[in-house]
């Protein structure tokens, strides 16, 4: 059968059994553990020492997170691409362990990983509000897309652009419920109650949800949109008030492990700060330019009344010594927007700039990362 019925508020697969068993058949690696212990590949018994990090294995994910990590200087070691266990030479004590992304959700809550790297629709679907996890950095800048509720743009529909207006619709009954196909079955009752609709069944298939509405098997689906393609090319439509949630990739780790695993807080953040003077820096570039002017002062005094050429605290102004040993151009150098780059250089322009030379930026380490304090605070240190 395509699709299974299930009812409200009912969880599906009750994996958390995974967390304690002392065999697990899902796990990829040769480990099944309780907290620390692990079973290694010559049946004895050891406490785990390295510090485990999980990345996605396959699919839209897989690749970009090994690219950005490229980019922090983690560069992952991956013997070939059916082995699941890989290094980063930077990181010491250090393991990766490719999964598919809700087992990474899984495997943090039973303590099989410390760290991992999921999209956030995953990360919230498969945790259930697990207080053992946390968002260590909710914004990696891939991997977007939005949970939203889909229904047909024809028949009964056609008029219907809100949740409001769906949820107003007199066919929904007890005995005759609006049915909802989602692979996300915690994450689509619990929106359905959060918003008040009573009258919902859900179903649920592995793929290709959208065909579900004309082939008759459910009014409405709920899953991830990103371009919009596949519901526009099935007919479909997004309403108000229908998305659950915005998802990008996130870095995500199990309390427990931070606080009681040897090494991981420190780890975590290093990654952290490489993590974030990464992306903090792939959205500028740095900007020289020469400025005529009469002294430093009076050169930054001219730049910085532009607000968008400040750049992160300042500009650095250097004298510029013509032939002659006489100081007449300043050069500046400022971090600026790529988005802004063509009208920071007129700017620039305008106000006595000249040999505008634009550099890609690598990264930016600032004196804290603004995360960690959070991080920090959220375990209560
Ligand atoms: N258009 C999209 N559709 C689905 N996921 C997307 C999309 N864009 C970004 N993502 C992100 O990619 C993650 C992985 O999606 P992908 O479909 O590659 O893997 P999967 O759903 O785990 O595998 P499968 O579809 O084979 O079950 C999603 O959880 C989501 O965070
Ligand atoms: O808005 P779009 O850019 O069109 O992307 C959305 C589609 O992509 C995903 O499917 P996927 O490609 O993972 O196939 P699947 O249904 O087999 O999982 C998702 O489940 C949607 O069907
Ligand atoms: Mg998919």
């Amino acid at each position: 059968m395509l699709m299974s019925q299930i009812g409200f508020g009912v969880k599906f697969g009750n994996w958390r059994c995974y967390a304690s068993s002392s065999s697990s058949s899902s796990s990829s690696s040769s480990v099944t553990q309780s907290e620390d212990a692990v079973h290694d590949v010559n049946g004895r018994f050891s406490q785990r020492q390295h510090i485990r990090l999980g990345l996605p294995s396959k699919g839209r994910m897989a690749t970009d997170t090994t690219e950005l990590l490229k980019n922090c200087q983690l560069s992952v070691k991956q013997v070939n691409p059916r082995q699941y266990v890989a290094q980063i030479p930077e990181l010491s004590n250090f393991e990766v362990w490719f999964q598919r992304p809700k087992d990474i959700v899984r495997k943090l809550v039973s303590g099989d990983l410390d760290l991992g790297i999921v999209g956030l629709d995953t990360f919230t679907e498969y945790g259930q509000g697990n207080e053992d996890l946390i968002i260590v950095h909710e914004a990696l800048a891939y991997g977007d897309c939005r949970l939203s509720l889909a229904i047909p743009q024809y028949g009964i529909f056609e008029n219907i652009n809100s949740l409001e207006e769906l949820a107003k619709m007199p066919q929904w009954t007890q005995s005759k419920p609006l049915r909802i196909a989602t692979g996300f079955t915690y994450l689509g009752p619990k929106f359905m109650k959060d918003n008040g609709l009573k009258h919902v069944t859900f179903s649920t298939a592995d793929g290709a949800l959208e065909a579900a509405p004309a082939m008759g098997i459910a009014d409405a689906i709920l899953d991830l949109v990103s371009s919009g393609t596949t519901l526009r090319e099935n007919n479909l439509k997004e309403i108000e008030g229908g998305t659950v949630l915005e998802s990008q990739a996130v870095l995500v780790a199990s309390r427990k492990s931070l606080v009681q695993r040897k090494g991981v807080l420190d780890t975590t953040h290093e990654i952290l700060e490489r993590l974030e003077s990464h992306l903090r820096a792939i959205g500028q570039f740095t900007v020289t330019a020469n400025m005529r002017g009469k002294s430093d002062r009076e050169v930054a005094e001219r730049v910085v009344s532009h607000p968008s050429l400040c750049g992160l605290q300042g500009p650095t102004v250097s004298p510029v010594f013509g032939p002659d040993g006489e100081v007449k151009h300043y050069a500046i150098v400022i971090c600026v927007p790529k988005k802004a780059l063509y009208k920071s250089m007129k700017l620039l322009r305008a106000i006595g700039g000249s040999g505008v030379l634009v550099s890609p930026l690598t990264y930016i380490f600032d004196e804290e990362t603004p995360r960690w304090r959070q991080l920090l605070s959220t375990l209560g240190m």
